[in-house]
């Protein structure tokens, strides 16, 4: 339905800027982005606006660059790293009679590309409608207006309507079937919730090298790659930790900037299990340029799922690629906030190994503690 960059097709990116501190990193991402998809980077152009134009995001000039680049690198596609609306990138398309894809329609591209459960294809494919129905709402206002109203439905109304209703049923159907899928999760939920082993879920921005982590601690093969959103369903495993038994262990969706709105909801479905973990491991790429606006934007979105309070052990991963050594910290009270590590070379992993022992024995032991009292005041009970 959306239009994807098949393997090795040829981009132009487009990034603007409009006075953000961080446009070198938003171009690595729209570039990793456009590969993820299955593209092929051929041309870049960047430029300065004061606000975006009304008709073509850009302006004259920047288009005309926009053109003459795909011209000279035989471009098949461009890609802008913006939202743009239905009305600018049509007028894009027609001033330079090129394909042009935007910000969100690349990342649901590419969530349609991955996802592999039957609800995480639902919600791809729910995101995917209500993207394309704003898109025909907005596009085709002007010709609602000519409609008489009533009496010109049924066999008298228009294709347009015809397919919003169908694509409206289709909706209707999809989101039901979600609810259904989400009631179960939430029964399995509380299953594992009662149980005595400490969960524990890795969280972060995209690429940050969750899987391969959790590959590394539990020896499972889930796909890692230098890809955006390589992972979109969550995977939980069993992991065997010495002098503190078996811990779940689960591994989620990476985070990104300005999701796409129709995507929010399914991402935030899918994040759900890591708000009823008892520990998240917050995985950063401390490598990255963009670190600190990633951890940023890993918090709001905690905080938006209601899951700010769950305790959080910051994991800085990747520290082979810079000059800090593998350690653990502990703030004032004494417990571990953060383990850098290197999930590559395995440099920190057995005191992160540690620091997980450590939280499942202190889970274990307020265990002990709740059902003790729980026995005690029984008893009390009994006896008055
Ligand atoms: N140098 C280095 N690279 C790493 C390390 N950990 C992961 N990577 C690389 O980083 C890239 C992303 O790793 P993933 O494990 O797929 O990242 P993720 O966080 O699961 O990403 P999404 O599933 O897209 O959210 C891969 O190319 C990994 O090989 C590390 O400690 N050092
Ligand atoms: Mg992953």
């Amino acid at each position: 339905m959306l239009e994807r960059p098949a393997s090795g097709e040829r981009a132009v990116i487009v990034q603007l800027d409009f006075g953000q501190p961080d446009i070198a990193d938003q171009l690595e991402e729209v570039r990793l982005l456009t590969e993820s998809a299955g593209g092929m980077v051929v041309g870049e152009v960047s430029g300065r606006r004061h606000s975006p134009d009304p008709k073509t995001f850009a302006g004259k000039g920047k288009v005309d660059e926009v053109a003459a680049m795909i011209a000279s690198s035989d471009a098949q596609l461009v890609i802008f790293n913006h939202a743009l609306s239905p009305v600018q990138q049509r007028n894009l398309e027609r001033d330079l009679k090129c394909r042009v894809v935007d910000r969100n329609s690349l990342i649901l591209d590419i969530f349609a590309l991955r996802a592999a459960s039957a609800e995480g294809k639902l919600q791809v494919e729910l995101a995917q409608l209500e993207h394309l129905s704003t898109r025909l709402v907005r596009g085709w206002t002007h010709l609602e207006r000519q409609r008489g109203g009533i009496g010109m439905r049924g066999p008298g109304e228009t294709q347009l309507e015809t397919d919003r209703r169908l694509l409206g049923n289709r909706v209707k159907l999809l989101k039901e079937r979600l609810r259904r899928l989400s009631r179960q999760r939430g029964v399995q939920r509380k299953a594992r919730r009662r149980g005595d082993v400490l969960n524990v879920s890795l969280v972060g921005y995209t690429n940050a090298g969750k899987s391969t982590l959790f590959n590394t601690l539990t020896h499972a093969g889930v796909y890692a790659a230098d890809q955006l959103f390589a992972t979109l369903d969550t995977t939980s495993r069993k992991l065997w930790i010495e002098g503190a038994g078996n811990i779940v262990i689960s591994d989620t969706v990476g985070f990104i900037r300005d999701l796409p709105h129709s995507l929010v909801d399914a991402f935030h479905a899918t994040l759900e299990a890591a708000v009823d973990a008892d520990l998240l491991l917050h995985v950063v790429d401390s490598a990255s340029n963009a670190r600190d606006e990633q951890m940023a934007e890993v918090d709001k979105v905690l905080e938006e799922i209601d899951a700010r309070d769950v305790p959080q052990l910051l994991v800085w991963n990747k520290i082979d690629l810079t000059e800090a050594a593998p350690g653990a910290e502990r703030d004032e009270y004494g417990n571990i906030v953060r383990v850098r590590i290197s999930s590559r070379t395995g440099e920190g992993l057995e005191l992160l190994r540690e620091t997980l022992a450590e939280y499942a024995r202190a889970k274990a032991e307020s265990r002990r503690k709740a059902l003790d009292e729980a026995a005690r005041l029984a008893q009390t009970d009994f006896y008055n």
